[in-house]
């Protein structure tokens, strides 16, 4: 049997730190971010239904996607958004389980989902526990103003854009509290995952 946990969170809540830490002890991730670039380049059916809904303006000259322009127009606007996500989240949906699959017939003990918007999507049937990283919304504003090199009203667009971070703690199985040092995440991490017998 192989558990797949769910990694979710708030943007810039530290998700990918905590993957980079799965990975270490060996455990494979499946990244639903990494993915959504993937299915999205010049080729693929969904840049071309992208393409056809948001016209040429959001494109590069060389023809890829413009992802800051797309991402002014789709964090400010629901319905926008709401049109990106019902033509990226299908196709995001089928790699993941082709990857999955693929992953569970390796005899793989453990896979890793990281799928921020995992709540939003209603996707936890495809996990059977879930480890939420959390951070309070100020520190969430200040990382992701720092990362992305955001003004404030940019990062609180996108934030506000998801369930909100609180709201999303009764619903997960481990809360990983990344207000503080990496270390003392990592250590939160390991307990988790004793606890769970995966290490
Ligand atoms: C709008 C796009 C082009 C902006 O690209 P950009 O490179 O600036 O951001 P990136 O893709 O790295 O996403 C960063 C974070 O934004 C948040 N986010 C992205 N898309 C969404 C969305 N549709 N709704 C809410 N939050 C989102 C997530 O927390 C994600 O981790 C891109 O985010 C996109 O194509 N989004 C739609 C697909 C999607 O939902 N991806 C998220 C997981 S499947
Ligand atoms: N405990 C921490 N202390 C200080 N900085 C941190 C900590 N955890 C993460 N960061 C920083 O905060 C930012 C956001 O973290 P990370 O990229 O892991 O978030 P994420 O949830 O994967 O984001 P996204 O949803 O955008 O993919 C990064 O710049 C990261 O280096």
């Amino acid at each position: 049997m192989t558990t797949i946990i769910g990694l979710t969170g708030g943007i810039a809540s530290g998700k990918s730190t905590v993957a980079k830490m799965l990975k270490n002890y060996g455990i494979p991730i499946i990244d639903a971010d990494v993915i959504a670039r993937e299915v999205v380049e010049v080729g693929e059916e969904a840049y071309y239904k992208i393409v056809e809904a948001f016209g040429k303006d959001i494109l590069h000259e060389d023809g890829t996607i413009h992802r800051e322009k797309l991402g002014a127009i789709v964090f400010n606007d629901e319905e926008q958004r709401k049109k990106l996500n019902s033509i990226v989240h299908p196709a995001v949906r089928t790699r993941m389980n082709e990857l999955k699959q693929k992953y569970i017939e390796g005899g793989e003990k453990t896979i890793v989902l990281d799928i921020p918007l995992l709540f939003e999507s209603k996707l936890t049937h495809l996990v059977d526990k879930i480890i939420l990283v959390y951070v309070d919304y100020d520190v969430q504003v200040k990382r992701l103003m720092e990362r992305n090199h955001f003004t404030r009203e940019q990062a609180e667009a996108r934030i506000k854009a998801q369930m909100p971070l609180k709201d999303k703690i009764s619903l997960a199985d481990a809360v990983l509290y990344n207000n503080g040092t990496i270390s003392e995440t990592e250590k939160q991490l390991a307990e988790v995952l004793k606890k769970w017998q995966i290490i």
